[in-house]
């Protein structure tokens, strides 16, 4: 198999089996094969069949080592310590990691910044063209508008997800910050519901709602005292995420060793 072929960490996942359609049917990209935690319900089925395609006779694996060794990049949407466990695998075979997992802790963030020096790691909260852009005017309407606009983001997601704010809504904070030219860290309010007394000047808030299937809602308010101008992305189908994925596992074989951004792979600085 060739060393620019793809495994997937979590494919029996959300994201996992719509990662698995996007390379199959991407020209130029192979499927190197998929894991699963060991004992998962999935392990041992047929990847394609799990992806809602046609058996392709590739069966979920129950540790990341076997198909490490048959593959150029890992793209994983599972959970932070499993992703952290999965750097660690993906450095010692020298692979390609692209991160889309969510809710990472500052120690672990440290980790894979540390396990980047040996491969490159491709990471967003957000792997959609649509929010990388949306960053980039968030950032530049913060600049422009300053203090005396409120930012608050507001993000929605199905009743599955587990962490919150999401990882989008804190890369869109962190954007807000920069064109503020101040640390997300100082300045963030924390998630409404849990704030009390008057609102502070500067300070970026979060407002959270999990419910049903939806895929991602993301809203950006700069609230002044006479308008209220509102930024806003809806991801409208999970594939989204599993294309720029692929992109990006694409983009990262071969490229020196580094913690690379959706906005490197994009192009946009
Ligand atoms: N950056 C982006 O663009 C996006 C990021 N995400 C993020 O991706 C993550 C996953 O989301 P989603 O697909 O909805 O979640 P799911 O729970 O549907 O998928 C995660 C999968 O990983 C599996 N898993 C758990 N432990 C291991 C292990 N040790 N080895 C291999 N696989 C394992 C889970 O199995 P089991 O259920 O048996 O535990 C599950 O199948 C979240 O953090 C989410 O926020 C999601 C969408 C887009
Ligand atoms: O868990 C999800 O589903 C999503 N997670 C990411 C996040 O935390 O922002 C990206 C997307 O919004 C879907």
């Amino acid at each position: 198999m060739a060393k620019s072929s793809i495994l997937v960490a979590g494919a029996g996942g959300r994201m996992g089996r719509s990662v698995v359609a996007e390379i199959l049917k991407t020209p130029g990209a192979s499927l190197a094969g998929g894991f699963e935690r060991p004992g998962g319900p999935d392990i041992g089925k047929d990847i394609g069949v799990l992806a809602g395609l046609d058996a392709i006779g590739l069966s979920v694996e129950d540790a990341a080592e076997k198909g490490l060794s048959r593959a150029g990049a890992l793209i994983d949407f599972t959970a932070p310590k499993v992703s952290v466990t999965n750097a660690r695998a993906a450095a010692e075979n020298g692979v390609a990691h692209v991160i889309g997992t969510t809710g990472f802790s500052d120690a672990e963030e440290a980790e894979l910044t540390e396990l980047a020096k040996a491969i490159p790691i491709v990471k967003s909260g957000n792997m959609s063209v649509g929010v990388n852009v949306l960053t980039a005017l968030v950032e530049a309407g913060a600049k422009a508008l300053g203090d005396d606009y409120d930012i608050e983001i507001f993000e929605a997601h199905h009743r599955a997800k587990v962490d919150a704010p999401s990882g989008t809504a804190l890369m869109l904070g962190a954007a807000a910050a920069r064109g503020r030219g101040v640390d997300l860290n100082h300045v963030s309010a924390g998630v409404e519901g849990t704030r009390v007394g008057a609102r502070k000047s500067g300070d970026i808030g979060f407002s959270v709602m999990r419910g049903g299937g939806i895929v991602g809602e993301h809203q950006v308010s700069f609230a002044g005292m006479q308008e209220v101008i509102t930024l806003s992305h809806s991801a409208i189908d999970r594939g989204l995420f599993a294309k720029g994925a692929v992109a990006a596992a694409r983009w990262a074989i071969g490229k020196p060793a580094g913690l690379y951004s959706m906005r490197d792979v994009l192009g946009l600085g």
